[in-house]
């Protein structure tokens, strides 16, 4: 028998970094790039894993994996499962880069693990998975990837209060791009609590300020509001997330490119110091415009998503 487990990818359109310290953040699934992880059992006594990333056995896979592997395992233990897996992965989502790439891996093979073990394929069962792999992928994250991952829908989320969701009544015309160069999640919030140790005043001022951008972007995109008041506050976020020490010549490269070419607003998204950034733009045709301009400066892919349309 095998089984399969689809997961798709997120992005954070506001409130990275100031969501650990229990500001609201709000993030949307990102469809266009997913992961599908196929299970099947075998004779043997190893896990086999098949990816672009790594192939060879579940034990021999690298310290990048390490979530990955002790995931695996846990789910078996978790329902006395003895059997031993071919696990393949077959992944569109770029690996570092501030789309969630750890919460998708681990939404995926849990899917499939738990259609496998013919337990239901439902939310609440995926997400203690979910966030235990998340726990030893990045330390203590706040569980906002995670949340918006699993339910798959728009998500106003706050750490201590968890999910809300959130209807549109704005369409966003956004531009993601990837600037190629990978993102530490771990170590982007790292520097941020160290930044935060040295300067608490001026730290929690910033991430106070971030927190109020996110309720006033929620307020906008669920009241049929202005999209160029959006696009000034993701410009205000960005130059927070700056101060923040997250951003990196690669982001600031795609982020002047974008304001050269009329971008209503834009900003890093997700860990920072590498990764995506996106670009609010006027209109479908704006962004596919814009799309080719931050390639030619330099953005190794980019993906036009019409939120809330
Ligand atoms: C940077 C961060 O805010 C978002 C990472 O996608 C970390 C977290 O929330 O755990």
């Amino acid at each position: 028998m095998q089984t399969q487990g689809i997961a798709s990818a997120k992005f954070i359109l506001c409130g990275e970094h100031s969501v650990v310290y229990g500001e609201p953040a709000i993030s949307f699934p990102f469809k266009q790039a997913r992961i599908i992880t196929t299970l099947k059992e075998i004779e043997g006594s190893e896990h086999q894993l098949i990816s672009d990333f790594y192939t060879g056995t579940l034990s021999q896979a690298p310290e990048k994996l390490t979530a990955v592997k002790a995931l695996i395992p846990h789910i078996l233990k978790r329902y006395q499962c003895h059997s031993v897996l071919e696990i393949t992965i077959d992944s569109s989502v770029p690996v570092g880069r501030g789309l969630g790439s750890s919460a998708v891996v681990a939404t995926s093979i849990t899917r499939a693990m738990l259609a496998f073990l013919k337990r239901p394929v439902i939310s609440s069962n995926v997400l203690p998975f979910v966030n235990f792999s998340e726990d030893i992928a990045h330390g203590n994250p706040s569980g906002v990837d995670a949340i918006t991952v699993v339910n798959e829908q728009a998500v106003w989320f706050e750490k201590e209060k968890g999910l809300q969701s959130l209807s549109l009544n704005l369409t966003l015309p956004i531009v993601v791009a990837d600037t190629g160069i990978p993102s530490e999640t771990r170590a982007s919030v790292a520097a941020v609590r160290d930044l935060y140790q040295k300067n608490n005043i001026e730290v929690s001022a910033c991430i106070s300020q971030l927190g109020e951008i996110s309720r006033e972007i929620g307020k906008e995109i669920t009241t049929h509001g202005d999209l160029h008041t959006v696009g000034d506050l993701f410009n205000q976020a960005h130059q927070l997330l700056r101060k923040l020490s997250v951003s990196s010549p690669e982001i600031e490269n795609l982020i002047t490119c974008a304001l050269d070419n009329q971008a209503l607003g834009a900003k890093l998204t997700g860990g920072g110091r590498g990764g995506c950034v996106i670009v609010l733009c006027k209109d479908k045709q704006h962004a596919q415009k814009m799309a080719t301009q931050l390639s030619a400066a330099g953005a190794i892919k980019t993906w036009i998503s019409m939120i809330g349309e």
